[in-house]
């Protein structure tokens, strides 16, 4: 199946679950987590003119004598004092961020003025009506619509919200995810390696990738070759989460026990995709609860939790952006090799040209290190070096 229609298909099955619980959260703790209302603003920003320079106020009519005789200042505006109307025939003493007093219409300047003796402020340049005067509501006007509902919050989105005075926000609870590392010959680091046997990378892969997203992290260790233990795990993690995520077991081999145990008693909604790394991956239930089975190899782990795996969770969650965003650039390499399936390479940006980051096996995950996105290769493709290629960086798949 291609990877458009099994994206589709996920995330049909994410869109059919229940809303996750909204809760409020202060602005300080809602960093990435995704808006379940609407932020609207009750007030203008800024609340009314103020300047945007360190200088003086007055009226465009005043120019004329500001710049022949100057104006006597009649009063001094520093950021966070209310002023008084501004006297015609004078002008203020102001400050960046200070309200503009009222009959006041530009501001200078301290650098294109001279203070003359007897405090009197002569213009050296002129101005006209709205020079350095920051107009109210230039940056939100009240009742507009700042936000909508599925955004994830970044910082600036959460400076916005606090400058409209809204200090709470309404954002949808973080899924509880169980993670599966399967395989016999799996041992965690910190232990002795025994012949046969190696470490258990994708749980740290798979819980960094989770972490980074914001869910709460059930860590389930390593389930065994073995079919009656993988039925039991999934029946318990099955009542103490919202989704498992497993990784290995779910190729052809007879020990690749969750797919068995999935088609057995659970259900396989999704099984072999056109996705290289990563073919095998699986969409299951067992006992009602979604059942992630990524393939084993470390790098189809990476790839099918990035392509896959996140876009469902945040639809799960309500996000309005699931897509990964793609960059098109181009390729400093060859690609004489096309394949039956859409490919993921590990890859990064050498001056302006993708590179590829090193060995691409499935089984290698030092390349995925090295690199800083994904280079996709729609199945079939070839290219050479200065054609352009779509490149899908790290920055905007993790988290
Ligand atoms: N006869 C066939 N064999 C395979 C096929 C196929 O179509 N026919 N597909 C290959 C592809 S493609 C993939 S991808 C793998 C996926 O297999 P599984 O998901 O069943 O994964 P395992 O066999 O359990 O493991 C694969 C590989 O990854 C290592 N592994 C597993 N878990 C971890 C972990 N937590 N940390 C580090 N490394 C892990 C495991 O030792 C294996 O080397 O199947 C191909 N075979
Ligand atoms: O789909 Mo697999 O990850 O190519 O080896």
């Amino acid at each position: 199946m291609p990877v458009a229609e099994a994206l589709q298909r996920l995330l049909a099955s994410a869109a059919a679950h229940q809303q996750q619980p909204v809760r409020a959260l202060s602005l300080t703790d809602a960093l990435d987590q995704i808006l379940a209302e609407p932020v609207c603003s009750a007030i203008d920003v800024p609340p009314w003119d103020n300047s945007a320079m360190d200088g003086y106020a007055l009226a465009e009519a005043d120019l004329a004598q500001a710049m022949a005789d100057g104006l006597p200042v009649s009063q001094r505006i520093t950021a966070g004092v209310a002023p008084v109307a501004l006297q015609p025939g004078t002008c203020a003493r102001i400050f960046t961020g200070a309200p503009l007093p009222a009959g006041a219409n530009a501001v200078q300047m301290q650098e294109n003025a001279e203070l003359l003796a007897g405090g009197r402020v002569r213009l050296l340049e002129p101005v006209a009506a709205g020079d350095n005067v920051r107009r109210q509501a230039q940056d939100v006007v009240a009742g507009q619509p700042l936000l909508a509902a599925g955004t994830r919050l970044r910082p600036q989105d959460l400076g916005v919200i606090a400058s409209v005075g809204i200090d709470q926000v309404g954002v949808r609870t973080p899924l509880r995810v169980a993670v599966v590392s399967t395989g016999d010959e799996l041992v965690e680091p910190g232990q002795p390696l025994s012949p046969g046997q190696i470490y258990n990378s994708n749980r740290f892969t798979l819980i960094g990738l989770l972490q980074g997203m914001g869910q709460t992290v059930v860590d389930a260790g390593i389930l065994p070759d073995d079919l009656a233990s993988t039925r039991d795990r999934l029946q318990q993690l099955a009542r103490q989460v919202d989704v498992i995520i497993t990784s290995g077991g779910v190729s052809v081999g007879e020990a690749d026990c969750l797919g068995q145990a999935l088609r057995e008693a659970g259900e396989v909604a999704l099984w072999k995709l056109a996705i290289k790394p990563g073919k095998p991956f699986t969409l299951g239930h067992y006992a009602g609860v979604p059942v992630l089975g990524l393939p084993g190899n470390p790098a189809a782990t990476l790839v099918t939790f990035l392509l896959l795996v996140r876009p469902y969770l945040l639809t799960r969650l309500g996000a309005a952006e699931v897509a990964a965003p793609a960059y098109t650039l181009p390729a400093g390499f060859a690609w004489s090799r096309a394949g039956s399936r859409e490919e993921y390479l590990r890859a990064h940006v050498e001056d302006g040209r993708v590179m590829l980051s090193g060995n691409q096996s499935s089984g290698v995950l030092s390349s995925a290190s090295r690199a800083s996105g994904l280079l996709r290769v729609p199945a079939g493709q070839t290219f050479s070096p200065g054609d352009l290629v779509a490149f899908l960086p790290f920055s905007g798949l993790l988290g």
